[in-house]
């Protein structure tokens, strides 16, 4: 490293400057799941809905980012948007252009990459158009394949959830993968999965009937974000949370979520499902099981979505009085949301487990729209120290806090001396700041991350089928006293903290906020 940048080192010899150095670690070679093979051959991918708001902010930029590491060649790849919207191919490209990129070393590829999307429109429950999409597939395969290709087809339902059968059914009839050599059809659909327990009973069996399990991903894209996926590693690998991560040592545990925008043109879709079934009910509840679960057998798929299926199964009923919901002032004037909605844009509740690792820990999961800030965290508080010599129980507990978002991080709060000639104490932490420690690493989108597993074939961080029908099982009740207007959504300013009466229950589930002490994430 040069140290010429130090005005004292001619003098001393040394440099006195701080330099954050780049370091390389020890890194373990990434695990591969033995089932999973490296597939070559064609390969098209399908957008439904690709006139809409997740395939433009999302799915294209995150097949765009593929195709610019190397995962997606252009030899091999083709991408399809189908949508009732009448567009031409150039159309859909301007449509996607402005999303796919902001980097300047990165502007090159986008007029490439348009060129291996092309447009089909069509309806959702008529045969025509899905005839239309699979000549059109057929004709790249059959202009990419050497004679004896295989045929890779992977379809994206970036569609609301309505028309999930009639979709399904068109592909099943008229879009299977039709090689005789190799290949396959995967599905890949979106949350919310259904509205309560049966609604999304009734959708499973319905696509059941016509895929099999290991064809349908359900995505949840919390789980393809960096610091959820460092979850499995930070407990198992880790031999001092071994002894920590239970009742025994763990007060309570705060997964929250918070944005900082309403809801932002999707009010339609918003007043019918909710802030517990737009975030808690999958977002939440998942990231809660990768905290919660025991250690699984090993890191294949099946094995860890056991593990997350018994955490599921041992929910107690969640109690009216722990729950506090809230609605945003101002909700109402979207003019597709109704004057009298009931629909929470906010909730607070405690979630409880029985079993013998977290008997009495509440978990509490906080979720809510036009806020006072934007960040997703899990916040895992410890008990108060036996007998407190120091008095420090004042200042705050210890504290372990992964920050999901923005600035990936994770950072233990610690007492530790004030340093100066008084024996006093004070709260810190130690911090590992994403920014600061992987400076050289871009740290992948969610949906690139998972997409690229639907591609392998690699199911470990999507929903199962009993995983989702235990985790409706769990919210149906309450959801179904909300929707009876049973339960009422006190009013919030945008821009606060949320109703007071969220954190009056917070400090009832046992909580302890810590007093003038606030993380800062690190600036390079
Ligand atoms: N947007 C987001 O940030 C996120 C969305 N999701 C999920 O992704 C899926 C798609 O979301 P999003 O893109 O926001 O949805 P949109 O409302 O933008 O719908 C996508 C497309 O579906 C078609 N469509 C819309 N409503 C209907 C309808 N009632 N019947 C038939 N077709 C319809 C439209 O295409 P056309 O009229 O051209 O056929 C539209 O462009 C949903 O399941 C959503 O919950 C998940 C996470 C985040
Ligand atoms: O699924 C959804 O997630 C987004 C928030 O995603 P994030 O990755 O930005 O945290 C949320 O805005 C949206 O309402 C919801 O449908």
């Amino acid at each position: 490293m040069s140290h010429s940048c130090c005005p004292l080192k001619k003098a001393t010899g040394f440099c006195h400057c701080w330099h954050v150095e780049k370091r390389s670690s020890l890194k373990s070679d990434s695990f591969k799941i033995e089932e999973i093979v490296n597939e070559t051959g064609c390969l098209s991918i399908i957008v439904l809905g690709a006139s809409g708001d997740l395939a433009k902010k999302k799915t294209f930029p995150a097949l765009f980012n593929l195709y610019r590491q190397g995962f997606l060649q252009s030899n091999e790849v083709h991408i399809f948007g189908y949508a009732r919207t009448k567009i031409s191919d150039d159309e859909l490209r301007n449509r996607i252009r402005g999303y796919l990129t902001e980097s300047a070393d990165a502007k090159e590829g986008v007029s490439e990459f348009l060129q291996l999307v092309k447009y089909v429109s069509g309806t959702y429950d008529e045969p025509e158009g899905f005839q239309a999409l699979d000549a059109a597939i057929a004709e790249h395969e059959i202009s990419t394949n050497t004679a004896e290709g295989t045929s890779r087809r992977l379809f994206y339902l970036a569609l609301p959830p309505s028309v999930y059968p009639p979709v399904c059914t068109m592909i099943k009839a008229h879009c299977m993968n039709k090689s005789d050599l190799g290949g396959w059809t995967r599905i890949v659909v979106e949350k919310p999965f259904g509205k309560d327990l049966e609604s999304s009973e009734e959708l499973s069996t319905q696509i059941g009937s016509l895929f099999d399990e290991p064809q349908i991903y359900r995505i949840d894209h919390y789980l393809g974000k960096e610091l959820v996926q460092n979850l499995l590693v930070l407990r198992f690998a880790n031999r001092m949370f071994v002894p920590l991560w239970n009742r025994d040592h763990i007060d309570n545990v705060q997964i929250v979520f918070r944005e900082d925008f309403g809801t932002d043109g999707r009010g339609g879709y918003f007043n019918e499902y909710g802030i517990i079934r737009d975030i808690i009910q999958n977002h939440l509840l998942q990231v809660l099981c990768l905290v919660a679960m025991e250690k699984p057998v090993s890191l294949k798929p099946e094995h860890i979505r056991d593990e997350k299926v018994k955490v599921l199964q041992s929910f107690l009923p969640i109690e009216d009085d722990e729950v506090v919901l809230g609605q945003y002032e101002g909700y109402t004037d979207d003019p597709t949301v109704p004057d009298n909605s009931n629909t929470p844009t906010f909730a607070t509740m405690v979630l409880r487990l029985h079993n013998g690792r977290w008997e009495g820990v509440p978990f509490i999961m906080k979720a809510g729209k036009a806020l006072n800030s934007k960040k997703a965290e899990i916040r895992i508080q410890f008990k108060d120290v036996p007998g407190d010599i120091f008095r420090s129980k004042k200042q705050g507990r210890n504290e372990f806090v992964i920050r999901l978002q923005p600035s990936e991080a994770m950072y233990m709060k610690l007492t530790v001396k004030q340093p100066g000639l008084e024996m006093q104490t004070v709260q810190s932490e130690l911090d590992l700041s994403y920014t600061q420690r992987y400076q050289a690493t871009v740290i992948p989108e969610a949906y690139e991350r998972l997409i690229l597993d639907t591609i392998r074939g690699d199911q470990q961080h999507f929903v199962r089928r009993d995983e989702l029908k235990v985790a409706w099982e769990i919210f149906t009740p309450l959801l179904h006293r909300i929707d009876n207007g049973e339960l009422k959504p006190i009013p919030y300013k945008a821009g606060s903290r949320g109703p007071e009466e969220a954190d009056a229950l917070l400090e009832r589930a046992g909580y302890v906020q810590t007093h003038g002490y606030i993380w800062i994430p690190p600036t390079l």
